[in-house]
């Protein structure tokens, strides 16, 4: 049976500084932690205590925490089909959580896929929001294309634009994008910072999705030259005097920036 669907271990939350017991229930709770996984009391904080799961199963829980619905399980298949690394669903709905915070109309988005990422994004952004999405392989977006239709979107809610994303992004409007999501060759992650900082209007976010690649940003052997590209980002982002920026620890590593 898989992790979503063990019977669960509820958390205890104790007022006072008593031991902490977790109590055992085999209902139909799907998403917390089966009775193997390791229950750990915590010091005491404050006023309350309370028990939680390893970690690694706590990012778990919160990585599927918004459940995913037909389209994008189809657009997730697809992808792992064509060997295209997607957003986990917990990025997804972070991408949509703040795609609704900034009361986005207009999206850009580098690295269109199989279209799971641009499905997260076109639920959070406004009924008449226009999501435009570059790639440079069109097959890709064909998938995505039908994803967006099978997810219930209007043909109109979605700009395909076939290219490299660098010969396109220069054609797109200064200013007219409330959020732009860089997830396209990580090589030109700096280049696209310089874009979305022409392309975002004040109060605009950028999101970088794969920056800490596996653990490999913050490990300190020897790296591949994309890793040292993404160190640099990392810096960028957060040394900018015109930027607000937070490394949200969802997916593979989601750094995001509002353009002041
Ligand atoms: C990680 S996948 C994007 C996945 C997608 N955001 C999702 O979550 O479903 C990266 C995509 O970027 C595209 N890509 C790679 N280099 C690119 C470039 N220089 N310009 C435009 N697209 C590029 C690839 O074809 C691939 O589809």
């Amino acid at each position: 049976m898989g992790l979503w669907c063990r019977p669960a271990v509820r958390a205890v939350i104790h007022p006072s500084p008593r031991p902490l017991t977790p109590s055992l229930t085999r209902g139909p709770i799907c998403g917390f932690p089966g009775p193997t996984d390791t229950v750990t009391a915590r010091q005491p904080r404050g006023q309350e205590r309370a028990i939680t799961a390893n970690r690694q199963t706590s990012w778990a829980f919160a990585d599927a925490f918004v459940a995913e619905d037909e389209a994008l399980l189809w657009a997730r298949e697809r992808a792992r089909d064509a060997g295209v690394r997607s957003v986990s669903p917990g990025a997804g709905a972070a991408l949509r959580l703040l795609a609704a915070t900034v009361d986005a109309k207009a999206v850009a988005e580098i690295g269109t896929g199989t279209g799971v990422s641009g499905i997260h994004l076109l639920h959070g952004m406004r009924p008449d929001g226009v999501l435009t999405t570059v790639d440079s392989e069109p097959e890709r977006q064909q998938l995505a294309r039908m994803a967006f239709r099978a997810a219930g979107f209007a043909g109109n809610r979605a700009r395909f634009i076939p290219g490299r994303a660098l010969d396109v992004l220069p054609r797109l409007a200064d200013g007219g994008y409330d959020l732009v999501f860089c997830d396209g060759d990580r090589m030109e992650c700096l280049d696209y910072l310089a874009e979305s900082l022409r392309l975002l209007r004040p109060g605009g976010l950028v999101c970088f999705e794969g920056v800490l690649f596996d653990g490999r940003t913050v490990d300190s052997g020897p790296q591949p030259v994309e890793v040292l590209r993404l160190r640099e980002l990392l810096r960028a982002v957060r040394e900018s005097q015109e930027l607000v920026p937070s490394l949200l620890p969802v997916g593979d590593g989601l750094l995001c920036a509002v353009k002041r």
